[in-house]
């Protein structure tokens, strides 16, 4: 196996690339190029032949089961973990030949343990970065409380205290608020949510796919939940042993037509629900508002799920769609099953004979 390059000219090179790589703020492409990792005494990799381009402000999952190599294979972009062998490119520089702390001053990185200082208030542990760029205390202190409102939390009541002090939930916001203090273009995140309850991850989640439409990341999230992916990714890595890619592609091509039984099993059962769920009205050739039979309503925004959660809870045939309190249109069963055989949609996907996941069980698994 060849070693990684590193090259010989990394103090100029090298600084002109962190700065490159410093002034996105938003997001910048990826590339790894046949990465392996194999860990001293290990008989195989952990991690062979992995490669990937990730485009920028693109929310990557992998997702993948336990020891299959995804916590390696992140780690290995901001160089936590070394690869043994293959190249990793960063808006087109090459990470092994920067300086590795430097480099991860301008990668964002988020865990489950969440990794908080415990001796370290709320503001000093999301200051940490911009500390250590050397940013002037009155930057720090606006971009702290800033960052703590984009997470929710008021720094009034906050910032003061210690970590200990805060619920599972509310540390790991400021989690996400300090891997966010010096706007790093890349945002790594390990199971972030994680250790939180059903609940709490939800709003977790919710607030963080609004944080990703105004910041534009490009983020590689690992997860063990194949919820959580299709959920959250623009595009979801299903991996096995030694991070190899059995797929690569977004979520409804993915639940649409599964590339082999290996992603079949992750994805578990549930598909048309699954599918259902990442379709927006406003994609929907609805019918006609006037042929709706019930006085019940589904905003235009709600998904395909949403509303057939409202067909079956209500017994109605069909629901009237509104947005903004107007009606534009109606739904009904035939419409929801046209999506799922690939038509009613604009841009869908044929979709096989899912269906009949729709039978008369439909209501015990919403
Ligand atoms: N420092 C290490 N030394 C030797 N082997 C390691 C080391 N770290 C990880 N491994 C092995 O490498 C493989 C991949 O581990 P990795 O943590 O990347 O998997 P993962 O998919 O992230 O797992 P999980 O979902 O459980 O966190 C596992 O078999 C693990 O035991």
């Amino acid at each position: 196996m060849n070693a990684p390059t590193r090259s010989a000219t990394t103090t100029t090179s090298g600084t002109d690339a962190i700065r490159a790589i410093a002034d996105a703020t938003s997001g910048v492409g990826i590339e790894l190029d046949r990465v392996t990792k194999q860990y001293p005494g290990q008989e195989r990799p952990a991690v062979e032949d992995f490669s990937m381009t990730v485009r920028p402000g693109e929310l990557v999952m992998f997702v993948g089961p336990s020891g299959c190599g995804k916590t390696t294979t992140m780690k290995m972009i901001n160089r936590i973990i070394e690869p043994t062998s293959g190249s990793i490119r960063i808006a087109g520089h090459d990470v092994l030949s920067l300086e590795p702390n430097e480099l991860r001053r301008h990668i964002g990185y988020v865990i489950q343990q969440i990794g908080l200082f415990p001796h370290l208030t709320i503001h000093e542990n999301v200051a940490t970065v911009p500390k250590l760029l050397g940013w002037s205390k009155a930057r720090i202190d606006e971009r702290v409380d800033e960052l703590l409102r984009v997470v929710d939390l008021d720094p009034g009541v906050y910032a003061r205290r210690f970590p200990k002090q805060l619920s599972g939930g509310q540390q790991q916001r400021v989690g996400v608020a300090r891997a966010l203090a010096a706007d790093p273009p890349v945002m790594l995140m390990d199971e972030p949510f994680g250790a939180t309850d059903p609940i709490t991850r939800e709003s977790l989640q919710a607030e963080f796919l609004r944080l990703q439409e105004d910041i534009g990341k490009t983020i590689i999230f690992v997860t063990h939940d194949f919820d959580e992916a299709i959920k959250l990714g623009d595009r979801i890595a299903v991996l096995s042993q030694r991070s190899q890619i059995e797929q690569f592609d977004t979520p409804s091509n993915i639940l649409a037509s599964p590339a082999n039984d290996y992603v079949s099993s992750f994805i578990g059962k549930g598909t048309a629900l699954k599918r259902l769920a990442l379709v927006d009205l406003t994609h929907v050739d609805l019918i006609d508002a006037t042929t709706a039979t019930s006085s019940l309503e589904v905003d235009q925004r709600d998904t395909l799920r949403d509303a057939l959660d409202m067909l079956v809870r209500s017994g109605a045939s069909s629901v009237r769609v509104t947005r903004d309190g107007r009606a534009v249109g109606a739904i009904d069963f035939d419409t929801i099953s046209a999506y799922l055989d690939g038509q009613g949609v604009r841009g869908a996907t044929p979709a096989g004979d899912e269906a009949r996941e729709l039978g008369p069980d439909t209501e015990a698994r919403l």
